[in-house]
């Protein structure tokens, strides 16, 4: 076991989430099993005697690479130091609520925690943004993080991903281990273009483009993107709550994989930055292909993009452009 410990903040830390998560992270899932790490676990005033029963059950497990928890409910404290920061607390939608008033509402939380990166946590703190809208929660803690660079803020599409990933599976019966490179673009939201353009499937008979192993267009292009893009409000239907354990895996493989590298010839999606990559407008923080190596991200280049593509690419990243000039308007009031 490594003598080095990490600081991995959680915000949310009471949540459903979270209590998936937090495990995943004590277990060794994400930073490897020889990693120690030191839990900063942040919630709401209201929340924290529920965060001493999470204490509590992280304690009884017992687990060897837990080196240290802090539980709190002050920024600063939770902030102070981190190397990670998986920002997973936001403001729910409350039935009724317009898109605009949950922007705002969250505009304002995460103005906070990025003031709070710049100013208290490690320089070169990689921050993943999961509470919704994900990636426009990121845009306003990237603007307002002054001297965090902009590579490190992320957005979590990578549950779409393992979602498309497994309705091929399971359409092509394969193992979903045997699907690679299904990419998801643009928003966590029902605008997303998941894409099996450039994946395949390993079948016995050797490495098979997605579309020559379902032959089946009018699914791929039809019910295959608008289950993707539909399946947080169908796992919300039939829960009566938002996907929790199925987001703390994908918080996990996103993170892992940014920390650790992508296998050779992998893509995994991640909302970053755009750098204009594919006709999409720079600044935004974007869903794209990636590869990953000693821990940096490299956008994907050179995929070939039909018109079929452009066009949701497009509807994806207008979305986008909309909810950054709503957010960019809450930050300056
Ligand atoms: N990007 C994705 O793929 C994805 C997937 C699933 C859920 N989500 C989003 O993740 C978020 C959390 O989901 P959940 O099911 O854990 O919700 P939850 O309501 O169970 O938990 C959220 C927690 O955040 C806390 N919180 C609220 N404001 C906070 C703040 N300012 N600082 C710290 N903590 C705060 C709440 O008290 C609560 O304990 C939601 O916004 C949800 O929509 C995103
Ligand atoms: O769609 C939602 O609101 C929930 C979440 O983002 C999900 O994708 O499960």
């Amino acid at each position: 076991m490594s003598n080095e410990v990490i600081n991995v903040l959680i915000t949310g830390a009471a949540g459903q989430i979270a209590y998936s998560l937090i495990f995943n992270v004590c277990k060794g899932d994400m930073f490897g099993a020889d990693q120690r790490v030191k839990l900063h676990l942040l919630d709401i005033p209201l929340m924290v005697d529920s965060l001493k029963g999470v204490v509590m059950e992280i304690q009884d497990g017992a687990y060897p690479l837990v080196a240290d928890i802090v539980i709190t409910a002050d920024v600063k404290e939770a902030f102070t130091d981190v190397h990670y920061a998986i920002l997973v607390g936001a403001m729910p939608r409350r039935e009724g609520m317009e898109r605009a008033e949950l922007l705002k509402a969250n505009a304002a939380i995460f103005k906070v925690q990025g003031k709070a990166l710049a100013e208290h946590s490690n320089k070169n703190v990689k921050v993943l943004v999961v509470g919704n809208p994900a990636n426009t929660n990121a845009l306003i803690a990237m603007v307002s993080a002054n001297g965090v660079p902009k590579e490190n803020f992320t957005c979590l599409t990578r549950l779409d991903q393992n979602r498309a990933k497994s309705q091929i599976a399971l359409k092509a019966g394969v193992n979903v281990k045997d699907v690679h490179n299904v990419i998801i673009w643009g928003n966590h939201s029902s605008t997303q273009y998941p894409d099996y353009r450039c994946g395949y499937i390993n079948l016995a008979s050797g490495k098979t483009p997605i579309g020559t192993a379902i032959k089946d267009e009018k699914w791929l292009q039809g019910d295959f993107i608008s289950t993707v893009q539909k399946r947080g409000a169908a796992v919300i239907a039939a829960r009566k709550l938002s996907s929790a354990a199925s987001a703390a895996k994908a918080i996990t493989d996103h993170m892992h994989d940014w920390v650790l590298g992508t296998a050779e010839g992998e893509y995994v999606s991640m909302g970053v930055i755009s750098d204009g990559s594919y006709g999409t407008s720079e600044g935004l923080i974007f869903s794209f292909p990636v590869k990953c190596a000693n821990g940096k991200y490299t956008i994907v280049q050179g995929l070939p993009i039909d018109d079929f593509s452009k066009n949701l690419i497009k509807t994806t990243n207008d979305e986008l452009v909309s909810e950054k000039t709503t957010a960019l308007q809450f930050l300056s009031e």
